[in-house]
């Protein structure tokens, strides 16, 4: 069993990144608590959201892992009362290549105004698609609140840190990075409002995406700070509104449509999700959720309905695991097949 005292005997060979001490002597640790065989760490640095934060957690896990802890919960925050001694990787690099002026990358952020009507499933489908169509293909997972993206994926291992690097993880061709890479043992985030955009940032900045079509990003539902964040880091960001047919869900679509038109994001189209049951036996179409509310959102706005995806579950398969993705010959991989060719179709 491990006692405090054992923890920081661990700990205290490990280097603050930033201050080159040791991490008990740099007075990063802010908080330790131990429950059984659960070991909770709050941790003070001087710049967060970054590869170093990235190994030096990888790091901090294995040594408390190696000496017995079952799980291990961390939570960075960011230090203001020391300076640095090395600026985050990132900022010495100048630019980040897929935000430079000539990068020829389009990003398409997916936005909701209910939580729970299918946008990470649709941002994991639609990158899916695009690389199926022969495109190169990266997803951000921006839903801090509920990253879910590696899971639907059945993404299992976590990205590679190269020097000051990160490396996507790639599944389905999609090279994929989620919030959820950078907190263990699903403990629930809490992060601060300019955190999050400085997180965003970081997935530009320091993320090895090499050249790219396409961005998605699975963005928060709602049009808080991340939303907000996205607009003003991505000026030329086009948008995909997803809602469920039920005219409620589409009534709070519809301030996300407005914040994105407001703002000067392009609205590239509806997508209305979970529209409909379609019996196996006899083809007939059931509206469980209400009809045409994504119709009529797209008609509001102004913009195209680029599909009405059904209610169904992809196939299960145990050999390559990934709960979220339907297949290419499932109907529903049609539909979006479908959408993603409209989808480059107008952003040529
Ligand atoms: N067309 C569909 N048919 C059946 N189930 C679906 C469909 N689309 C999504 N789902 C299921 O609905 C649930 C919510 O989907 P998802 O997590 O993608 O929503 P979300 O809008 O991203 O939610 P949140 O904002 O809370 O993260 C999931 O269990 C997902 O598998």
């Amino acid at each position: 069993m491990l006692t405090e005292e054992k923890v920081i005997e661990l700990l205290s060979p490990i280097q603050d990144p930033y201050l080159h001490k040791s991490m008990v002597e740099s007075g990063s640790i802010r908080e330790l608590k131990i429950k059984e065989g659960y070991v909770g760490l709050k941790i003070g640095l001087v710049h967060t959201g970054t590869p170093e934060q990235m190994q030096l957690q990888q790091q901090i896990v294995q040594v408390l892992k190696n000496a017995g802890a079952e799980s291990v919960g961390l939570r960075f925050e960011k230090r203001e009362d020391v300076e640095a001694e090395q600026q985050p990787s990132g900022q010495q690099q100048g630019a980040p290549s897929i935000l430079s002026e000539n990068s020829k990358t389009e990003f398409i952020a997916i936005a909701s105004g209910k939580g729970g009507v299918g946008k990470s499933t649709v941002s994991v489908n639609l990158a899916v698609a695009l690389a199926r169509l022969g495109k190169k293909v990266g997803l951000i997972d921006a839903d801090i609140y509920g990253f879910s993206v590696p899971d639907m994926m059945g993404i299992t291992e976590r990205p590679k840190v190269k020097g000051d690097r990160i490396f996507p993880v790639e599944r389905f061709d999609v090279k994929v990075i989620s919030m959820a890479f950078f907190v263990e043992d699903n403990a629930p985030v809490i992060w601060r409002g300019p955190m999050l955009g400085k997180m965003l940032m970081n997935f530009f900045s320091e993320v090895e995406w090499g050249d790219l079509d396409y961005v998605l990003l699975d963005l928060p539902p709602g049009t808080g700070d991340v939303a907000l964040d996205v607009h003003k880091m991505l000026p030329k960001c086009k948008e995909v509104i997803v809602t469920t047919p039920h005219a409620t869900a589409a009534f709070v679509a519809a301030r996300a449509g407005t914040m994105a038109i407001k703002t000067n994001h392009e609205v590239l189209g509806i997508v209305e999700n979970m529209s409909y049951f379609q019996s196996e036996s006899t083809g007939e179409k059931e509206y469980v959720f209400g009809k045409d509310g994504g119709k009529r959102l797209a008609e509001e706005l102004n913009v195209p309905l680029l599909g009405q995806i059904p209610l169904g579950q992809p196939e299960i398969k145990e050999d390559d695991f990934a709960p979220s993705v339907y297949e290419l010959t499932h109907p529903i991989g049609e539909h979006y097949i479908q959408m993603a060719k409209t989808i480059i179709e107008k952003t040529k």
